[in-house]
């Protein structure tokens, strides 16, 4: 692994029978820096990312990660507890769908509380402050903390996923379409939030999305997908001024309908 990668992956192949998911995908991220993946429906975006949250094995190919403790795993290696403790704790998953996110029969407090108390604490009082902290910093008025994200606006229970995914400090943070599906205003408010977070707390995310606004506002570098594979990646500034593949210019240029 590159010095000072956080994580790597190499060769990711996932083939569902004869179709082809993802091919051959291959990246590092450092802490701290975002990567966001682009392409139009059916490139292989969500395939890559359950990929590497390990939802699915990949066919072929594999990630490393460097764990809290400096060592290097490779993470279709490592035992289910192992790896549960790590998607708990040192990494965060928000989804398109916060119901998929988030317990919606669990109060919004309760929602943040579980993730701590996954990871050990269980002092009811620390793990309630805890919790109204961090409803707070993704603005959701405090005294809705006994109340269940059924009652909760789109836009809310997308800043729920995110305070009960960085209660525990991750290092890591995966999105899948995080504001997509939400109204323009109600987006620009949640993009502004999570670029704040992300460059507070110095994570390092990996963003599947089709916007490729969201992808400029967001992130460091960019991989653009086609047909599974990676097409052309960079700087994202760089690419979406100079795209150099025609697919990209074509993305770029919206004639494509993402
Ligand atoms: N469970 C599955 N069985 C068979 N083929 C699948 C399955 N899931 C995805 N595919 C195929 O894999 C390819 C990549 O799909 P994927 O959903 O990863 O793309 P995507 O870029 O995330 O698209 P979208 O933005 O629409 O979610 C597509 O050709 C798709 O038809």
């Amino acid at each position: 692994m590159r010095e000072g990668a956080l994580l790597e992956a190499r060769g990711l192949t996932k083939l569902y029978g004869p179709h082809v998911g993802c091919a051959d995908v291959s990246f590092d991220l450092f802490p701290g820096e975002v990567l966001a993946i682009v392409g139009e429906s059916g490139s292989g975006k969500s395939t890559l990312l359950s990929v590497l949250s390990t939802e699915m094995e990949p066919s072929d190919g594999a990630v490393s990660y460097r764990m809290r403790d400096g060592a290097v795993e490779s993470l279709f290696d490592l035992d289910e507890a192992r790896r549960r403790v790590l998607m708990r704790t040192d990494w965060g998953f928000i989804r398109q769908d916060a119901a998929q996110g988030l317990r919606m029969r669990v109060s919004a407090g309760g929602n943040v509380g579980e993730r701590l108390m996954a990871v050990g604490q269980r002092h009811y009082g620390k793990i309630r402050a805890s919790a109204e902290d961090w409803l707070a910093r993704v603005e959701i008025d405090v005294a809705r903390i006994d109340d269940k994200p059924t009652t909760f606006s789109g836009g809310m229970r997308q800043r729920l996923q995110i305070a009960r995914n960085l209660v525990t400090h991750p290092r890591l943070v995966l999105m899948d379409e995080p504001t997509s599906g939400l109204d323009v205003s109600v987006q620009a408010r949640l993009l502004d939030l999570i670029r704040g977070l992300v460059a507070e707390l110095g994570l390092a995310v990996i963003i599947v999305t089709h916007d490729l606004a969201v992808a400029r506002l967001l992130s460091h570098r960019i991989m653009v997908m086609r047909h599974g594979r990676v097409i052309e990646t960079g700087l994202t500034d760089q690419v979406l001024d100079d795209p150099h593949e025609p697919y990209t210019q074509l993305l770029v240029s919206s004639v494509l309908a993402a």
